[in-house]
């Protein structure tokens, strides 16, 4: 089974503006309300092409209510746990530019974090454990190494998509996969890249802390796909770019997916990318139509 894990989900709330003039009052063009939250994005993803998991997390008041009867009616498996604050609201703001503000996300009780702790316990031996995204700031900041842990126990493997120390606190348990964008990549080894060959060093680390595959996500400049034995790049197919917030869990969803069904790292990397491209070009997550369009375009070269 694979089950996924957003600690702290949102609404998505994007919103259009015409030519947005900060401190003056903007109208919309156009509104979306969207269940987000990195593992539930990657959940939605996988039900779109056909690989089962369980959601888990903390859900709670009527923005949580939203989520739940979305993936309901999605036909995605959930077992949240029930929060009493509310699940916080991410807003962005599509314009000249992107702007995000993202929620910090909602208290939680000792009672609500020991009662979503208990649910790990259904994991067992293959099983795959999805860790996406931030924390509400009410959890410690080694809750996703506690976690962690509580899968390995249980002989269980784990995908994390998180930044930071978190995620370096991670590598050293072998992580199945580990997807840093360019720019959370570069600001955790304190470096900055300028050519594609200058994230090599720092791909490869991330195998060599741990990671038993590293995918580095360019946004519109591609992929990276860093294994203990090979390094490959994929280029970003075209299609024109309607909605990005999503593209990179959309890749961690197709990479689980695609080595499921081929046990092939090249393969998984290949489902990925189309995965992030095709919800790049959507304005919700991809649909299982647009992933088979890009996955035909996807071309890969092997360093
Ligand atoms: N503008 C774009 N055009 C084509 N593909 C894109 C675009 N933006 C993202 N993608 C695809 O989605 C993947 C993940 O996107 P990225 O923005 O790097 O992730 P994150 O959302 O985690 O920052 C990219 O590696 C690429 O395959
Ligand atoms: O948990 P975080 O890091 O605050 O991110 C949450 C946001 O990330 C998203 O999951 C999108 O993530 P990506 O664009 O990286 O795929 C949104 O749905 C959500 O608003």
């Amino acid at each position: 089974m694979i089950y996924t894990v957003t600690l702290n989900p949102s609404i998505d709330y994007i919103v259009h503006v015409d030519d947005f003039k900060e401190g003056q009052l903007n109208k919309t063009k156009q509104t979306i309300k969207l269940p987000g939250g990195k593992g539930i994005n990657v959940s939605r993803i996988l039900n779109r092409l056909g690989t089962p998991s369980l959601a888990l997390g903390f859900l709670g008041g009527f923005t949580g209510e939203f989520i739940q009867d979305w993936l309901t009616k999605e036909g995605i498996q959930t077992t949240f746990t029930q929060i009493a604050d509310d699940t916080r609201i991410n807003i962005k703001l599509k314009s000249q530019t992107e702007t995000e503000i993202n929620g910090n996300g909602p208290k939680l009780t000792s009672e609500e974090i020991q009662q979503f702790k208990e649910q790990l316990n259904q994991v067992t031996k293959g099983d795959i454990v999805v860790f996406s995204g931030s924390m509400p700031p009410s959890l410690p900041s080694h809750f996703y190494a506690e976690l962690i842990q509580l899968v390995k126990e249980k002989q269980g493997e784990f995908v994390i998509d998180t930044t930071g120390d978190s995620l370096l606190q991670a590598l050293k348990e072998k992580p199945l996969l580990v997807k840093p964008n360019h720019h959370e990549l570069a600001d955790m080894f304190q470096v900055t890249f300028s050519s594609l060959e200058d994230i090599f060093p720092y791909g490869k680390k991330l195998v060599e802390m741990g990671a038993q595959q590293a995918l580095v996500s360019l946004g519109g400049e591609g992929a990276l796909l860093f294994t203990a034995t090979h390094i490959y790049y994929a280029s970003a197919p075209k299609g024109i770019l309607k909605n990005s917030v999503g593209a990179g869990d959309s890749m961690v969803a197709g990479f689980i997916h695609g080595l499921q069904q081929t046990n092939q790292p090249e393969e998984a990397f290949r489902y990925g990318v189309a995965c992030g491209s095709a919800t790049a070009f959507s304005d919700d997550l991809a649909t299982y139509q647009a992933i088979q369009d890009v996955y035909d375009t996807v071309a890969i070269h092997c360093y």
